[in-house]
């Protein structure tokens, strides 16, 4: 199994590595410095250019450490990018520049019209970078340290940038902590960021991968992009639909019809060779004009609209041929359908993934071991564990022995002997549709035999390609005026 995951490390161990990596050479700091400047700076105006005018008004908050010197440095490569920028710079310390900070500080200066240092920091800007202080920050905050952190959360601003995490920010708390729409941690994933007690301080989450971490097994980690590798593969010219696997979809009710076409579409999308969709009887033809590619099979409903236990003789029929099933999106909690989900997954050898509805305690104990995926939100996941905090997220997977996806605005995923956090995607998904796209797509991966991805392993690369679908949604409709359905015009840039 190839690792699709990073380290993420403590500020402490973050700083013991970077000192024994770089052992002092001043070139290959100020290398990796350029390298995570230009990345700062490729992530601000490739994602969020869309909100900034094309001559920015920006504000860089530099301490004296590298810190600083990635945020005058992602300065000056907006600045070559957009050269009508205008660029203030506050100092905390300006005489105590570590040498390449101070070298990186000396380009951008040599910018006279563009570039000037203020002595408070006040105004409005498109756009602020802070590079206060990063993981070498020591408690208790200085004085001068901590009015700035005050002064830049009082600022008035588009876009507020944290490198590597926000100043105040450390494996302790300190105090003040600098509040930001978007963090670039660069070079290492700090563990501050993933604390519960400081989520949502730092805003959405960036990885600037420097490439000098090697891969560390540490107990929480995030998805690497690296997830995407094997989805990136030429298909083998000697295949057929079979040869990428088939999945069984149970979703869908007389109130809830989207879900099941959401599942479908984001399913088909991922590659799968074949999915057949197990729907209300009333509702089959017209997903089958809306999806003609998808297998519909007109199910015999409850009183209430939901599929119904006579449901199962269907499943029979068609049974040894599904390479996985993904059962609960709009299905409804209604007790036969409950009960038709369990039956069929009693009568399965192939993965699950449960969503919604299906994510009940009496469905979870038909389950087969190390062979499913659940996909709750936190009010589903409270439905079957006592809690949603990182422990309880590794505890309930390791004794049920399950897979859990467990969707927020910081996804995690979790199996028993891994944890990882995704960090792709923004608020744009916070509406109806995008859960049942999310069940799609880890279903239909989770079904390609080619792939013979884990639960784990398909939880991380939905979430991580729900969250780069997202991203890319945003640069053409915003994060207002969208629908989920818009997203599967997006599957295409990703993978
Ligand atoms: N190691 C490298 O060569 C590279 C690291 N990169 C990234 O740089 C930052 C970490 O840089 P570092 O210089 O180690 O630390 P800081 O920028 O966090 O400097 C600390 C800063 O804060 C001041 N300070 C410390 N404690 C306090 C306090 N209690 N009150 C006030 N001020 C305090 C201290 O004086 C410094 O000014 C990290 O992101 C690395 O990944 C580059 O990206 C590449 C090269």
């Amino acid at each position: 199994m190839e690792n699709f995951c990073d380290s993420i490390l403590t500020c402490k161990e973050s700083a013991e590595f970077e000192a024994d990596f770089f052992k002092g050479d001043v070139e290959k700091e100020l290398f990796a410095m350029r390298q995570a400047s230009k990345k700062i700076a490729e992530i601000v105006l490739g994602e969020f250019g869309r909100i900034l005018e094309a001559s920015p008004k920006i504000l860089v908050l530099s301490g004296s450490g590298h810190n600083g010197g990635d945020a005058l440095g992602a300065a000056l490569e907006i600045l070559n990018r957009l050269p009508s920028s205008k660029i203030d710079v506050f100092f905390t310390d300006k005489n105590r520049l570590k040498p390449n900070t101070q070298k990186i500080c000396g380009e951008l200066f040599s910018f006279k019209n563009s570039v000037f240092e203020v002595s408070e920091i006040s105004g409005e800007y498109d756009l602020v970078l802070e590079g206060l202080a990063g993981m070498s920050l020591k408690p208790p905050l200085r004085k001068g340290l901590e009015r700035a952190i005050v002064s830049a959360n009082a600022l008035s601003a588009k876009l507020k940038v944290s490198v590597d995490l926000p100043a105040g920010m450390s494996d302790e708390p300190c105090g003040a902590v600098f509040k930001s729409d978007l963090c670039v941690m660069a070079g290492i994933a700090k563990a501050p960021l993933f604390n519960p007690e400081n989520r949502g301080i730092a805003g959405r989450l960036r990885y600037a991968d420097l490439g000098f971490l090697p891969n560390l097994k540490t107990k929480k980690s995030i998805v690497s992009e690296r997830v995407l590798k094997p989805l990136l593969k030429l298909r083998n010219v000697c295949s057929d639909k079979r040869s990428y696997g088939h999945l069984f979809v149970f979703a869908g009710s007389r109130n809830y019809a989207g879900a099941a076409l959401m599942n479908v579409k984001a399913a088909i999308r991922s590659g799968v060779g074949l999915v057949s969709a197990f729907v209300p009887e009333n509702l089959a033809p017209s997903f089958a004009a809306a999806e003609p590619a998808a297998i519909w099979i007109p199910c015999p409903t409850t009183e209430d609209g939901s599929l119904s236990l006579e449901t199962f003789s269907l499943f029979r029929e068609r049974a040894g041929k599904e390479t996985a099933v993904l059962a609960g999106s709009g299905l409804s909690g209604n007790p036969e359908t409950l009960a038709l989900v369990s039956e069929v997954l009693r009568h399965t050898e192939a993965k699950v993934v449960l969503d919604a509805d299906a994510i009940s305690k009496s469905v979870i104990a038909s389950a087969k071991e190390n062979r499913t995926l659940i996909t709750p939100h936190h009010g589903e996941f409270l439905r079957v564990a006592r809690s949603v905090d990182d422990g309880g997220l590794s505890d309930f997977s390791k004794s049920r022995k399950i897979a859990i996806l467990l969707k927020s605005e910081l996804s995690r995923i979790a199996d028993g002997s891994n944890f990882a956090f995704n960090i792709s995607g923004s608020p744009i998904l916070s509406r109806a549709g995008s859960g049942d796209i999310l069940a799609g797509i880890a279903g239909g991966l989770l079904a390609r035999a080619d792939l013979d991805f884990t639960p784990f392993e398909s939880g991380c690369a939905a979430a991580f390609i729900a969250g780069k679908i997202a991203e890319k949604a945003c640069l053409k409709y915003g994060e207002n005026a969208y629908s989920s359905s818009c997203a599967f015009d997006f599957f295409r840039e990703i993978f």
